[in-house]
């Protein structure tokens, strides 16, 4: 009897070979480890040899190579259809995830483009706001990643005894790094930096309520965030708010920022974009921005900066990260310029511009600030830390508006992780979104609000603006870890002191000197978006002098 290859016509051997390739390549390589840096090499490696078989196909087609050409196109195809079946069926039902069986809708089982289509608006807070609501705390947002929506997950994935590290995402700087692991808060002297610029903050408001003309808050609070994490990083202001305008730079920067919130999902998608075409539209706006921050780290460290001896957070990146002298200074320097001018200013803006809103909405809370204010001294960030109510607005304010929405992914390791008596699997990406979790009624006595409220369904008492819960009503709040807006432990936000400062210092003044109201036109909530950190939609305000 001949056997079944004797029989099999030579094709055959080709699309067989094609196939156990397709699936060693998988079981035997993509499906250890991590491969998102290496996404623009596949992507090469798998999309050239392609085309150039299909334009030599077209080119001999008559030929005498046309039929060993064909053959290689059978192993291709075969290849890239047993690697695919191999990585769909593996995900949807043999993975670690699915045997776990956390909810989650199918497709999210096998790919995270859903998600990237899904946040295509960088409206990833309110996708998986929704989520939440049909799936329940614990939900399965792609191959390898799990939501969690519970006010644990935040000691368990970054407390001390977490040994979840930080996502792929955080590749994103990729070959520059940052000092995002450095765990000292910051010790450098930022306050005369931070109160000069709060005077022009001041200067800029007064001509417009000198004039009777509106403000256009939103653009000052970048402008302000901006020019202090410009002079406490580099001792170099960008000068918008002298100029009323924005920096060439930044508004790069701003335009490039917005290439996270669509691929954000899918971090791989980004190396490929940033290797393919670096040139193009805003990723070559992200490139430049870049190239911009290196040059002023190197200026600075040149000296060439005037206000050296006061101490900016360069001197004290320098001297924590001893890193002049290694190998690696260059690609370290240009991801902490970027970084420092990126996790500083944004998110310290998009907080002060929602801190405004909320007192412009809330009037009655912007009076009892003023009361307190009588008896401080509003240039004492010391004196400004004990003032109970404006403490409590911020808190409450970044509460509802978290300047990380939904960003902060971490990744557990060989032994996996428990959230409350949940386990998830090792090598998982685990997202927390803030958003969600410190909106939860969990958080709340939902009784004293249930009956106070103006609101009687329950899930949605979380949204009020209640900063009393913070000072008066400590019993409104029901598990202070849901609250994390700096984030937790050891990969907490390194410039938290200094932004409460920004924040207080600018507050004081403003509620010190105005009375300020909403004009039409506004679009905080309607027009926010989460590109990692959260940009808050336009704000208007109207100052008036307090006589
Ligand atoms: C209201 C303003 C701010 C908020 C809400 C905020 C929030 C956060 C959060 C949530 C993280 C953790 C992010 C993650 O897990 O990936 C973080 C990290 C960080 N932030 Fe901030 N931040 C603010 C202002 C600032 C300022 C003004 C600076 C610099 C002066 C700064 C520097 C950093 C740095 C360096 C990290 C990385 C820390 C690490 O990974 O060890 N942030 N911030």
């Amino acid at each position: 009897m001949r056997g079944v290859f004797e029989l099999a016509p030579p094709e055959a051997y080709f699309i067989g070979l094609g196939s156990v390739t397709g699936i060693y390549a998988h079981h035997g390589f993509l499906i250890h480890g991590e491969w998102h840096l290496y996404g623009p090499d596949l992507a090469i490696w798998h999309v050239v040899p392609l085309a150039l078989l299909f334009t030599a196909r077209a080119y001999y087609g008559g030929s005498d190579a046309s039929w060993i050409l064909y053959c290689l196109a059978l192993a291709s195809y075969s290849y890239f259809i047993s690697l695919a079946t191999s990585i769909v069926l593996y995900r949807a039902f043999f993975h670690p995830l699915t045997r776990e069986r956390f909810p989650g809708p199918w497709y999210a089982r096998v790919t995270k483009l859903w998600h990237c289509w899904a946040v295509r608006h960088s409206k990833n807070f309110l996708v998986l706001h929704e989520m939440h609501a049909k799936y329940g705390d614990f939900v399965r947002t792609g191959p390898s990643e799990i939501t969690v929506f519970r006010p644990e997950v935040f000691m368990a994935i970054d407390g001390p005894r977490s040994k979840c590290v930080k996502a792929d995402w955080y590749d994103l700087l990729h070959p520059d790094q940052a000092l995002v692991t450095a765990r000292n808060k910051a010790k450098w002297k930022y306050n005369a930096r931070v109160s000069r610029n709060v005077d022009q903050l001041d200067k800029c408001i007064e001509s417009d309520a000198e004039s009777d003309a509106p403000t256009s808050v939103r653009d000052l609070a970048y402008f302000f965030c901006f020019d202090t994490m410009g002079d406490i990083s580099f001792s170099k202001s960008f000068q918008m708010m002298q100029n009323q305008g924005w920096h060439l730079t930044i508004a790069r920067l701003q335009r490039a920022l917005s290439l996270l919130g669509p691929t954000s999902p899918a971090p791989w998608l980004f190396h490929i974009g940033f290797r393919i075409a670096p040139r193009v539209g805003v990723l070559r706006d992200w490139f430049e921005a870049l190239a911009w921050c290196a040059e002023q780290m190197r200026d600075r460290l040149e000296n060439k900066h005037s206000e050296q001896p006061a101490g900016d957070l360069t001197h004290y990146l320098m001297e924590k990260g001893g890193q002049v002298g290694n190998d690696d200074a260059e690609h370290w320097l240009t991801g902490d310029s970027l970084f420092s001018i990126v996790a500083g200013s944004a998110p310290a803006s998009a907080t002060l511009v929602c801190i405004l809103f909320m007192l412009a909405k809330h009037p009655h809370h912007a009076e009892t600030i003023y009361s307190e204010l009588n008896i401080a001294d509003i240039t004492d960030p010391n004196a400004l830390s004990q003032l109970v109510h404006l403490n409590a607005v911020i808190n409450e304010t970044m509460r509802l508006y978290p300047a990380a929405l939904s960003s902060g992914a971490r990744k557990t390791t060989e032994c996996g992780v428990t959230i409350g008596k949940t386990f998830i699997p090792p090598e998982t990406t685990i997202l927390c979104p803030r958003y969600t979790i410190s909106r939860s009624e969990n958080i709340f006595k939902s009784l004293f609000i249930y009956f106070s409220s103006s609101l009687f369904d329950p899930r949605w008492l979380g949204m009020k603006f209640i900063p009393e819960r913070w000072s008066t009503r400590l019993e409104m709040l029901r598990n202070s870890a849901a609250f994390t807006p700096f984030g937790t432990g050891h990969q907490s936000c390194l410039g938290r002191t200094v932004a409460i400062d920004m924040m207080r210092l600018a507050v004081a003044k403003l509620v010190k000197k105005y009375q300020f109201s909403l004009v039409p036109g506004n679009r905080v909530e309607e027009d926010m978006v989460d590109e990692f950190l959260m940009k808050p939609g336009n704000l208007s305000l109207k100052f008036n002098f307090r006589r």
